[in-house]
């Protein structure tokens, strides 16, 4: 298990010091940078007794593996591992459920994309299985523009088994295929909901689709025959919230 991770970018690291200040060990800004919205980010940190450090550059390129780091750079604690037992938390104390499962996303600008839209819509959870998928790594984080840091992310051992628990608490579970004959804007997306995106090849594995209530697809007027699964997962997400709202 990780017990270190490196967070960058803006946005990033200023959701972690909003949500989560005690994972941050120390932080690098990038020398002679001169960007007002780091001021803040540098007077939290020095609130919360963290060592912030001027370096150059290619440092902070080193330290980030990445050059997308907009002059900030946080080591932290790695954030504590989220399972089933925690999803049972979540739903004892939510009302009315509304979640994304993810099932076996391995591109992290994928799942960055999807924590964004997550965080957008008011998800208040992602489960995704704990095999073949990709945790929060840097670039998640980055992607994610600070909804890495707010949507609790589950790895769950086995997935198909948690969908059926799920189902046991009262939510309804719409899985996405291309295929299937239900269009999205048919289906009752108000109540105690779980939307269900399948992996960027293979889509939902066969498990996953058969413990759904039931399957949509997003009509597509094209020649293409499928979305990527961030931007599926935003059109799902968000017409969930235009029903819940209505
Ligand atoms: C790139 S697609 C996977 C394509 C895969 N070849 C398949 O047959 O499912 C990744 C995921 O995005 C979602 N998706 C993409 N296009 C969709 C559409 N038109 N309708 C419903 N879901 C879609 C589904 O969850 C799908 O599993």
């Amino acid at each position: 298990m990780k017990k270190q991770d490196i967070v960058f970018g803006i946005h990033a690291v200023e959701a972690l010091l909003k949500n989560t200040p005690e994972r941050i060990i120390e932080m690098w800004l990038l020398q002679g940078r001169e960007d007002e919205r780091l001021l803040p980010l540098i007077k939290t940190a020095k609130e919360f007794g963290v060592s912030v450090q001027t370096s150059a550059r290619k440092v902070l390129d080193n330290k980030a593996n990445s050059s997308q780091h907009q002059g900030i750079v946080a080591r932290v604690k790695a954030a504590k591992i989220l399972s089933d037992n925690e999803l049972d938390v979540l739903l004892g104390k939510t009302e009315t459920p509304f979640l994304l499962i993810l099932d076996g996303v391995t591109d992290p600008h994928n799942l960055g994309a999807c924590l964004r839209n997550a965080d957008a819509a008011g998800v208040q959870g992602i489960i995704v299985p704990k095999d073949n998928s990709v945790g929060i790594t840097s670039i998640v984080s980055k992607v994610a523009c600070g909804a890495a840091e707010s949507v609790p992310l589950f790895q769950v051992t086995n997935l198909a088994r948690t969908m059926r628990y799920l189902q046991d608490k009262g939510v309804w579970i719409i899985g996405t295929a291309g295929e299937a004959d239900c269009e999205l804007y048919q289906a009752d997306l108000k109540g105690p909901l779980a939307i269900a995106m399948g992996a960027e090849g293979k889509g939902l594995r066969r498990l996953s689709r058969e413990a759904c209530d039931t399957l949509v697809s997003i009509p597509m007027a094209g020649e293409v025959s499928s979305l990527n699964v961030s931007v599926a997962t935003g059109v799902c997400l968000f017409e969930a919230v235009r029903q819940r709202q209505a």
